[in-house]
Order: C-alpha cells, then sequence, then structure tokens
C-alpha cells in the first residue's frame, strides 16, 4: 500500500489539514487558550504536494517496493568504526554536497545545520575507539554484538564496556578535549541497586557545554495530544512555528496566516506529516507496516472506537508496534541489502537522500542491532507486579488494555497471540517475525526506558520515544551533571557542569524544584529506587541521617551558590507567644513522621507547648494558603477580592489612563482609591487587598508576620515574594510562592499585564537562582519567558507613545511634566525617547498617533534623526509645549529593564553561560538567537545602544 494524504473526502471523513494551536507565552502545561481550527480545503499545503495529492509518484512506488532503507556497508559493529566518515562523499556521492564536516580537522564548518530540509544533519567526525578488551575482541575477530555475553555486574566498578553504539558524539576538539579520546562508556556503577552507567571516559575533563552524544531511537511516536500538530516524521511542532510566525508579523514579518499546517495520511487517518517528503521518510522507516497494522486492527469494533474516538491513549500502543514491527525487519534486512544493490545509483541517491547521510547509517544500525540492544541490554524491571511476562495478567489494568491493541495491529491469527505474549524467541533467542517477540518483555522495556520526547522551546512532552544506545544507561541525580533536550525526536545530551575523567554522567528524571522529601517520593513511586545523589545526602529526608555537606563538595568544589538551607525549613513554635523557630532537625522528623504516621505531637523546646499536627491539618492549610493564593494573584492583577472575576479581563496599558486632574495630591488620591478598589491604575502593583492575602498566607504558613510590613505605596519597597532573605521558610511556603509567582505569571499575561508579568519573570528567576545550584532548565524556561516579554514590553512601549501623542492633543499642564520627567536619568532618557517619537505631537491629529507597528517604527526612525540633529532644541520644544504625560511606573519599569539587560547581552561571560545552556561549539543557537533578536528588537524601540558581542 502506498502512503497517501488526505485530499479528498473519502469514507464520509471530511478533508482535514490542521492549524496549528497558538502556544501562550507558558509551557502548554497551563495554556488553556488553545485553539484548533480546521478548514476543509488543503489548498495551503505545502506547495510539494500540489498537483500530487495522493503522493502515489514513481519515486515512491519504487521506495516502497523495498520497505526499508538501502544497505550500505551495515555490520554488527558500529559505522562509525567501518564508514570512512572522512569523507562521506565516497559513501554516498549524491550526499557529498550536503556534509558540512571540516575534512581536515574533524571540526565543524560554519555552514548552518540543514535542519528541516529532508531532515539533512551534518555528520559528526566518527569518535575514535579507545582500546577496550571488549572492543578489541569484536574489531579482530569481527565477532558480532549478539556474541557477547551478559555483563555482569559486580560491586567494583568494572572497566569492560558494552559493544559500542553508533555513537553521534560530535567533534570534541572545542571543549579542548583530544578527537583520540572516547567521551562515554557505559558501566557499572559502585551500587549493585543502582545498575549500570554511562560514565565519562574521557581524559580530560569534560566542559560544560560539551554535547556528549546524540541518537536517534529505536521507535518514537508523537503523542495523541499532538498528533494533529508535531509531525510524526520530524517531530517538528507547528504550534511553535506559529507562535514564531506571530513574532515575524508583528516585527513586519510573514503574515500569521502563511503558517504550515500538516497534511493526515489518508490510509490510517492517525498520523499526520509536515509533507510528502516526511511521510516518505516515515514509510520506509516505519509507517508502512504502522499504517497495515491499524487498519487491520479498525476491522473490528471495539479497536476501531480506540482509533477512530480515541476510547484510551494510543501512545504508548503505537511506540509499541513501532517497536515490534521493527524487529521483523531484521529478518529481511539481508534481502532488503541485496535489492538495494540492484537499484541504479540514481535510484539509491533518491533513496539516500530521504535518509540523509550519518541517520541512514544510525538507521541501518539500529534495524540491525537496536532489537540485540533492547533484548540484551535494556532490563524489564522484575517488580512490576502489572506487567508480569509470565504471571497471570489483570485484564482490568492498563497494560491489558495496551496489549490487547497492540496485537491488533501486530497479530493477525489469533492462534499467533498467546506466542506473542510469551515469546517463541525466548528459547532460541532468534526473533524471526512479530509472532515471535515477547510482547509484555517489549512493553516492560518501553514502560522502563521510554523518553518523553519534549518541545525546546515550551517544555510540552509531544512524544515518546526509546533510544537503545547512550541514554537510556544514564542514572538519575537530584543534581545531575547533563541535560538533553531533543531536536526533532533526536535526543541531544549536554554537560552542565565540568566532569572529571571517570565521573559518572547524571541527567535528572524529574522536576528538581521539590523538596528531598518529595523528589524521593516522586523517584520511588515512578521509578522504584530512592536516591542518594549528593543533593539527597546534603539534605537528606531522613531526620535520622546526617547531613553530608562533603558530597556536594566533593564533586562542587567551588560552588557559586552553596544553599544554606533547604528550601523546607522553619517550625514555629504554635504558642503565639513564644513563636521560637525551630532548626532543620524537628522540622524534618515532623515531616517524616508524618508521612509515616499521619500524625506527629510538636514540641516546642522553648516553652513546652505541644501541639498536634496531622496530615489533614497540612492538607487543611495547604488548600488555605492556595485559596488565599489565587486571592493574592487575582489581586495583584487589579481584579477586585470581593467579586472574583467571571472570566479574563482586558487590562491592556494602553488604555490605561491616570484621573483627569491636574492637582499631584488629588492624583494620589485617588490612585489610592483606585488601587484600594483593584482599579486599573495598580496593575503594576498589588493592591492593598492582595498583599494583606500574601501576608496571611504567609502568616498561616510560617507561625509568623511577614519579614516586613508591607504598606501600598507608590514606590514598590520590596516585593512581597521576597522570601529568600527570611530564614525561616517552609517547603509548602516556597512551593506555594513558586506557584503563586507562576500563576501570576500566566495569569498577568492572560491579562495582557505585561509589567506584571516581567515582575513575576524576574522574581521566578531569582528563586530559582537563589534554590538551585548550577543550571537548572526551569531556569531556561525563565529565559524563554523573558525574552517573550521583552518583545510583548517593547510593544507596549509603542502603544504607550502613541496614547502620549494623543493625549498630547488636548494641550496639558507641562510643569507636572517636567517635575515628572526630572526625576531620574531613566524617566529623562525616557523623555528623550517620547520627545523624539512625538517631535511637534502638539500639533498632530489624534488619528496620527496611532498606526502599525511598521509606521511606528518608520516614525520613530524619522524621529531619530531629527533627535540627532537636536536633542537640545527638542528639549526645549518639550518645555514650550505642553505634553500630558502618560508615563506610568510601567515605562520607567521597562525602560530600567531593558537597560539592565545591555550587559547581560554584551558580557561574554554571561554569553558563556546562555552557550552552556543551548550554545554548540561557539555557535549561538536558534534559542540564543531568538532571545538577542528579541532584546535588540526592543532596544531598537527603545532606541537604546546596543552592541552584540562577536563570539
Ligand atoms: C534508565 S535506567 C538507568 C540505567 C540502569 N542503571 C541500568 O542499569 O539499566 C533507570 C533505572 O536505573 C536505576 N537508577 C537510576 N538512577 C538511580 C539512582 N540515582 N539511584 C539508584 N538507582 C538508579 C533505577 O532502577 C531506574 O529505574
Amino acid at each position: 500500500m502506498d502512503p497517501t494524504v488526505e485530499n479528498t473526502p473519502t469514507d464520509g471523513h471530511a478533508v482535514e489539514t490542521a492549524t496549528p494551536t497558538i502556544p501562550s507565552a507558558t509551557p502548554t502545561r497551563t495554556n488553556k487558550a488553545k485553539r484548533n481550527y480546521r478548514t476543509k480545503k488543503r489548498d495551503t499545503i505545502d506547495n510539494e504536494h500540489d498537483g500530487d495529492e495522493e503522493m502515489k509518484d514513481d519515486s515512491l512506488t519504487e521506495s516502497t517496493q523495498h520497505s526499508q532503507q538501502p544497505a550500505a556497508n551495515c555490520s554488527n559493529l558500529p559505522y562509525v568504526q567501518s564508514q570512512n566518515a572522512q569523507n562521506i562523499g565516497e559513501v554516498y556521492p549524491g550526499l557529498a554536497r550536503l556534509s558540512f564536516l571540516d575534512q581536515d580537522s574533524g571540526v565543524e564548518g560554519d555552514k548552518p545545520e540543514q535542519e528541516g530540509s529532508l531532515g539533512i544533519t551534518r555528520p559528526h567526525r566518527p569518535l575514535q575507539q579507545k582500546s577496550l578488551p571488549l572492543q578489541q575482541q569484536q574489531q579482530s575477530s569481527s565477532t558480532s554484538v549478539e556474541d557477547e555475553g551478559e555483563l555482569t555486574i559486580s560491586s567494583q566498578p568494572v572497566v569492560e564496556t558494552l559493544a559500542t553504539p553508533p555513537s553521534t558524539s560530535p567533534s570534541v576538539t572545542s571543549s579542548g578535549i583530544s578527537s583520540e579520546s572516547n567521551l562515554i562508556e557505559i558501566k557499572d556503577t559502585a551500587l549493585e541497586n543502582k545498575g549500570r552507567g554511562l560514565f565519562s571516559a574521557a581524559k580530560d575533563v569534560l566542559k560544560a557545554g560539551t554535547l556528549v552524544f546524540k541518537e536517534m531511537g529505536y521507535c518514537q511516536v508523537v503523542n495523541d495530544a499532538s498528533l494533529s500538530s508535531v509531525c510524526s516524521a520530524c517531530f517538528k511542532d507547528t504550534r511553535e512555528e506559529q507562535g514564531e510566525d506571530e513574532k515575524s508579523a508583528s516585527a513586519g514579518g510573514v503574515s500569521a496566516s502563511n503558517q504550515r499546517k500538516l497534511v493526515r495520511c489518508a490510509g490510517c487517518k492517525v498520523v499526520w506529516y509536515c509533507n510528502k517528503t516526511c511521510q516518505i521518510k516515515d514509510w520506509k522507516l516505519h509507517h508502512q507496516l504502522e499504517c497495515q497494522g491499524i487498519q487491520q486492527s479498525m476491522k473490528n469494533a471495539v479497536m476501531k472506537d480506540v482509533w477512530t474516538k480515541r476510547s484510551m491513549d494510543t501512545t504508548t500502543v503505537r511506540a509499541l508496534c513501532r517497536m515490534v514491527r521493527r524487529r521483523e525487519r531484521v529478518r529481511t534486512s539481508a534481502a532488503y541489502k541485496a535489492e538495494h544493490k540492484k537499484m541504479d545509483t540514481a535510484q539509491r541517491q533518491v533513496n539516500e537522500v530521504y535518509y540523509s547521510g550519518l541517520d541512514q547509517k544510525e538507521e541501518e544500525w539500529l534495524d540491525e542491532h537496536g532489537a540485540t540492544w533492547i533484548d540484551r541490554y535494556l532490563r524489564a524491571p522484575a517488580n512490576n507486579r502489572d506487567v508480569s511476562s509470565k504471571g497471570v495478567l489483570d485484564k482490568s489494568t492498563q497494560f491489558t488494555k495496551i496489549m490487547a491493541v497492540v496485537m491488533s495491529c501486530v497479530v493477525s491469527a489469533k492462534e499467533d497471540r498467546a506466542t506473542f505474549m510469551r515469546g517463541s524467541g525466548e528459547s532460541t533467542g532468534e526473533f524471526e517475525d512479530a509472532s515471535g517477540t515477547k510482547g509484555f518483555e517489549l512493553l516492560q522495556k518501553l514502560l522502563s526506558y521510554g523518553f518523553s520526547v519534549t518541545n525546546l522551546e515550551t517544555t510540552t512532552a509531544v512524544g515518546l520515544a526509546l533510544y537503545v544506545q547512550s541514554i537510556p544507561f544514564m542514572n538519575h541525580s537530584c543534581l545531575p551533571n547533563c541535560v538533553y533536550t531533543f531536536k526533532g525526536a533526536r535526543v541531544e545530551c549536554r554537560v552542565i557542569r565540568d566532569i572529571q575523567p571517570g565521573e559518572e554522567l547524571t541527567i535528572s528524571y524529574i522536576d528538581q524544584i521539590g523538596t528531598t522529601q518529595e523528589r524521593q517520593k516522586q523517584l520511588k513511586e515512578q521509578y522504584h529506587f530512592t536516591c542518594m545523589c549528593p543533593m539527597c545526602q546534603y539534605f537528606p529526608a531522613n531526620p535520622l541521617i546526617q547531613p553530608n555537606q562533603d558530597a556536594l563538595l566533593a564533586i562542587i568544589p567551588e560552588p557559586a551558590f552553596v544553599p544554606l538551607l533547604d528550601p523546607k525549613q522553619g517550625f514555629i513554635c504554635p504558642n503565639s507567644d513564644c513563636a521560637t523557630r525551630s532548626d532543620i532537625g524537628p522540622i524534618l522528623a515532623m515531616e517524616s513522621q508524618l508521612a509515616i504516621y499521619n500524625k506527629v505531637e510538636l514540641k516546642c523546646e522553648s516553652c513546652g507547648q505541644v501541639a498536634e499536627l496531622t496530615q489533614e491539618i497540612v492538607q487543611e492549610n495547604q488548600e488555605d494558603a492556595e485559596r488565599i493564593i489565587a486571592q493574592f494573584v487575582r489581586g495583584m492583577n487589579g481584579a477586585s477580592d470581593q467579586q472574583p472575576k467571571s472570566g479574563p479581563r482586558n487590562f491592556e496599558l494602553a488604555k490605561v489612563k491616570l484621573p483627569e486632574t491636574t492637582d499631584e495630591n488629588a492624583a494620589e488620591e485617588a490612585r489610592k482609591a483606585a488601587a484600594a478598589k483593584g482599579g486599573m491604575n495598580s496593575v503594576h502593583e498589588p493592591s492593598t487587598a492582595a498583599l494583606q492575602c500574601f501576608d496571611e498566607a504567609y502568616r498561616s504558613l510560617t507561625g509568623v508576620a511577614p519579614p516586613q510590613a508591607r504598606t501600598k505605596s507608590r514606590q514598590p519597597t520590596r516585593s512581597p515574594m521576597d522570601i529568600n532573605e527570611d530564614p525561616v521558610h517552609r517547603s509548602a511556603l516556597h512551593r506555594l510562592v513558586r506557584q503563586l509567582e507562576q500563576t501570576g505569571f500566566d495569569e498577568a499575561v492572560s491579562h495582557k499585564n505585561w509589567v506584571f508579568a516581567l515582575h513575576r519573570s524576574l522574581e521566578l528567576e531569582r528563586i530559582l537562582n537563589n534554590t538551585y545550584i548550577g543550571h537548572h532548565p526551569l531556569k531556561a524556561v525563565q529565559g524563554y519567558y523573558t525574552c517573550k516579554i521583552v518583545n510583548l514590553l517593547a510593544n507596549l512601549l509603542l502603544e504607550e507613545s502613541t496614547i502620549e501623542i494623543e493625549e498630547s492633543d488636548h494641550g496639558q499642564d507641562s510643569d507636572e511634566d517636567e517635575e515628572m520627567a526630572g526625576n531620574s536619568d531613566d524617566e529623562r532618557d525616557l523623555k528623550a525617547l517620547r520627545d523624539a517619537m512625538g517631535g511637534g505631537s502638539s500639533t498632530r491629529s489624534k488619528g496620527h498617533g496611532t498606526g502599525s507597528m511598521q509606521e511606528q517604527l518608520l516614525k520613530r526612525k524619522q524621529a531619530g534623526s531629527a533627535k540627532t540633529e537636536g536633542e537640545a532644541k527638542s528639549k526645549a520644544a518639550t518645555k514650550t509645549t505642553p505634553i500630558k504625560r502618560i508615563q506610568t511606573e510601567a515605562s520607567r519599569q521597562l525602560l530600567v529593564y531593558l537597560k539592565s539587560l545591555i550587559p547581560k547581552i554584551e558580557d561574554p561571560t554571561l554569553l558563556q553561560q546562555f552557550r552552556v545552556c543551548w550554545g554548540k561549539d561557539g555557535k549561538l543557537t536558534n534559542r540564543y538567537r531568538y532571545q538577542v533578536d528579541s532584546l535588540k528588537q526592543a532596544l531598537y524601540y527603545a532606541e537604546l545602544p546596543f552592541q552584540e558581542t562577536k563570539l
């Protein structure tokens, strides 16, 4: 069967294209404003589809006769060893032009990666393998990976490594490491129950920022929720693209309506692709069999509901089906290779180009050896009650349902199903066909080792993948030295803290935000182990265990920030006359006891007061606090605490106006009055009611008054969330404050209250910086927020300028204006900016003040040149021309903020930090570029100088 994209109504199904959903500035987890437009015609689909809707062209027919990749020197050894990758053109003549490998030095050249175009990635210099005994044996005797024995686990770290996977490790020269060395090796850890781990095999320190490896999955699928917005071949997220599109549209670029749409496979009507190229690529690798399987499954009425009505989530089902199906190709690969040899050069090149050089080699390796790696090196958990390869299955479990659907796709004959479950291949070690696979064991492995593929920008999960080469061997640490990110479905692992030779490489499996107890609970529930990483030793969850500060300092000898307190401390005597604060010990004991006994007696060491605390009380407190926080957030956004708003309110700052008065005192009074009832001009400051809410929450959680009385003032003195200065803060408070910031941010964005959003964003950043050592993925998310906000604020600044111009028509008192303008350098700067903007503004008509961004920009440019001719002249004009200033605190703060960003993006050290997170071998990544571009744009609007540091 040929892959087809749906284009005409068939079987009563409407023709569909999916318009991607719009991401909010926050991760999709909290995005409530998704929209998914559907159109009847796919007339705006990528040009590649024009006139070729059914995708039954010759090349496809040709390629689908051979459902697998072309052969090229597939060996059981990793292809990096067998391929002369220094001249990829020799291996693939048609791909020579696509190679950006610097053939002399092995370092990457200057050409950009060809992401997105046929999924072509730059080939990397293969690693020279270390002469380890096992590998030597393999090389000299050409022994296949299948011939190797199981790894033996000893309590001592062993020196043997597994058969080397087709490592895609990059050039290491940028990190100063000899290219002769291998970067990583898999070996047993010292702890028996921890199993194996990934260790540095480099001779030198692996520097922060080093890309240690990247690898493709054995199988990967887009999750159900993202099917119509994420391409099932390249994992391009069209929601992300739409966000970019909006950004460029707002900056005068391509209109958002030109966004790309996905097309759906007309065969199974389940998966979606960018275009024909992506569809063909996936077809050859996975979808041909998957498509047949789904259609076979749909013949059963119950299963049909699963696929058409999504009566259950099919993500795991589809991943497992791909896993099972791919195994079958081992059997046919010899025949396929023979077939491939018969092709003429042109055919081969057409075939090969879909796989793009190194990808193809990796896919071939996975085809031939992935199954063996899964069988031999990935371990099914022994203690999983729900999924047992031998025991009786509880039919009601989710796993059983998954297996039922999987079997309906991959096993056609009923009698084969028992074999499939049991695994006939177990005795022989051969896997001849789908009925020979051990279905449940594969499911176990998928559940244990499967990775959630996330969107880099939004950190939203978009798919599920099973990797077999490197990342599945990485253990968890709450203080990891590596992070992993995704490019499409390809996972990349980077060092975030210098790693010593021989040190284990670790990642964090979970959100690092929680307390030790919370983290350990989640790890226990989800991954069935108790973490004993340096962070857990530094802040032990069990009060009987002494904190081990050396554990932390051993791995970070000179930490930039050593946490003095775990964000979970502070026990206050319930006797209000005493209110003595406890130290960390009793608190930890209390939390642990509560978890175990659900009840704990607290006795104050100072006054002897005893109080009983139960989980329920804690829960109630928590709910109370959350309610208060919600109120607080509403208050911060200017909503009345008495009358919770029913839907989002529009607080566009451009509409914010001060009372029409020239009397400063009266204006201040009016401001206060408005603020007291959550009025419009309080958008950048919390209302009195909101502050009270926060104080109440703080008191209920800590038992003491907030560090500082929070009275309402025009000049906000201190953030009400400034809890880090107070030595007494408990986990709940910390968590809630973070939640508050997060909720506040989301809320503020939904209200278009950019200034408040900026405050929340900066506050989140501060809290994260003060709480977590080293890099934290949330900081990256934070950076994303900030740069989005900068963009938004830049627009806001323009809008405000527009309003000012409009207002100036009325002719206002210049004294007040002059007084305000003289308050600070920032104000003077902004005033100069506005003068430049509105030179002669008093004579402009109202209509001229408004306009598109481009018009504003043009006016700004013209005005800018006028400004250079004589700022003094302009200033003098200001004195004589009465202008009513709608100079809000927002504008002032924006200017201050923008100014503060300049050194950040001009400072090479800070730039280096960006690169640690996202950079790659001296090149700016798209993310960084996006940040810098946003900042440049904002600075340009604000007419602030900006000199980007050349790297
Ligand atoms: C993806 S595997 C990592 C590789 C694994 N060690 C192995 O030998 O296959 C995840 C499993 O490793 C173990 N593990 C990972 N991190 C650990 C840690 N910090 N402490 C103890 N066990 C850990 C757990 O059993 C977990 O389910």
